[in-house]
């Protein structure tokens, strides 16, 4: 769907992408994360063609989106992270504007409107003022704004950045609608635990480089069984610390009186000794479950020790190749 290889942008001094490369597969959810300017703005901003790369290229299924951009935005929808609305006017009067900058014919616009606010679920505010909707209701006009045309591509630049928990719930699930409806979206967020809920892929930039591009599913994969696991137990034991330490092949990372997080090795012959063990005890075992590696564990890991990706690759999870 999208394909981006070899991109370079620099800004005064500063160079904000260096040798990008990936591709978004059609019908993902990808999560774009990256510590504060790491280049996911300005790597938001070449693919909507609102900035030309000194080098490098966007391919939107196929066509250089630099070479006819104005086509690229009729397959694309592009949500900045800051966006202006008119705060004038109404929701539909909002909506029949962008239409018409989209070049949607007038005859046709009202039944794009109507349907753009039913799939944001703005329809019962369609006359009130974009200037006195809430924060998450400006978001949810402005992301309509942006898809009213149906494009296959949709870009969101922290979408949920100063919405409330319930107004976050309703994008994440809006995020699922339309992928589900079969657009294709590449999301910027720093709240990894909602990208977790509902990202197919994540992309993660460093420094203007790539240092990981794969499915979720891959990475949670990775690295075999989970060493942490969760004990339960049916009723409080006092001395619980005391009698799991006793295991030798077992470190207690938190321990409280009826569960525990403990680490194992990853023998498979060592991992059922120690259950067994567990289980003669007479603890009233009743958990023994490997902890899910969360997407912040795996964030904080790549950040933390991945060289970025060598200049030249084109990082995709479908090659395999990413960040290596
Ligand atoms: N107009 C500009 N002029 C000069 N440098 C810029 C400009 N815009 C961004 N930069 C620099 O380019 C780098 C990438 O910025 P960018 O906004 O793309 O990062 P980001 O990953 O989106 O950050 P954040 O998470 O804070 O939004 C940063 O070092 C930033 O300071």
């Amino acid at each position: 769907m999208l394909r981006v290889e070899n991109l370079i942008y620099d800004y005064p001094g500063h160079r904000a992408l260096d040798d990008v490369s990936f591709e978004v597969e059609a019908g993902s959810i990808t999560a774009l994360v990256g510590p504060n300017g790491a280049g996911k703005s300005t790597l938001m901003r070449v693919c909507a063609a609102l900035e030309r790369p000194f080098a490098g290229r966007v391919l939107l299924a196929g066509a250089n989106v630099h070479d006819n951009p104005r086509a690229a935005h009729r397959r694309m929808g592009f949500l900045p992270d800051f966006y202006g609305l008119y705060d004038e006017l109404t929701v539909a009067q909002c909506l029949d504007y962008r239409a018409a900058a989209q070049g949607i014919a007038r005859t046709e616009r009202a039944a794009i409107v109507a349907m753009a606010a039913a799939r944001l679920e703005i329809a019962d505010r369609i006359d009130q003022r974009a200037g006195t909707l809430s924060r998450g209701l400006r978001q949810r006009l402005a992301i309509a704004q942006a898809i009213l045309h149906d494009p296959a591509f949709l870009m969101l630049d922290e979408p949920a950045s100063g919405l409330d928990p319930a107004a976050r719930i309703g994008l994440s699930a809006v995020l699922r609608q339309l992928a589900g409806e079969g657009m294709t979206i590449l999301v910027s967020s720093h709240i990894l635990a909602e990208l977790q809920d509902y990202s197919t892929h994540i992309l993660m930039l460093k420094a203007g480089r790539v240092v990981e591009h794969a499915s979720l599913e891959r990475i949670a994969a990775e690295g075999g069984a989970s060493r942490d696991i969760r004990l339960g137990f049916a009723a409080n034991i006092p001395d619980l610390r005391r009698r799991l330490s006793a295991i030798t092949e077992l470190e207690v990372i938190t321990c409280g009186s009826d569960e525990a997080l403990v680490r194992l090795t990853d023998d498979p012959a060592i991992r059922a000794a120690i259950l067994a063990r567990l289980a003669a005890e007479g603890l009233g075992l009743t958990c023994f479950a490997p902890e899910r590696r969360s997407l912040q564990d795996i964030y904080l890991e790549r950040m933390r020790d991945r060289p970025p990706a060598r200049p030249g690759l084109l990082t995709g999870p479908e090659n395999g190749e990413a960040g290596t």
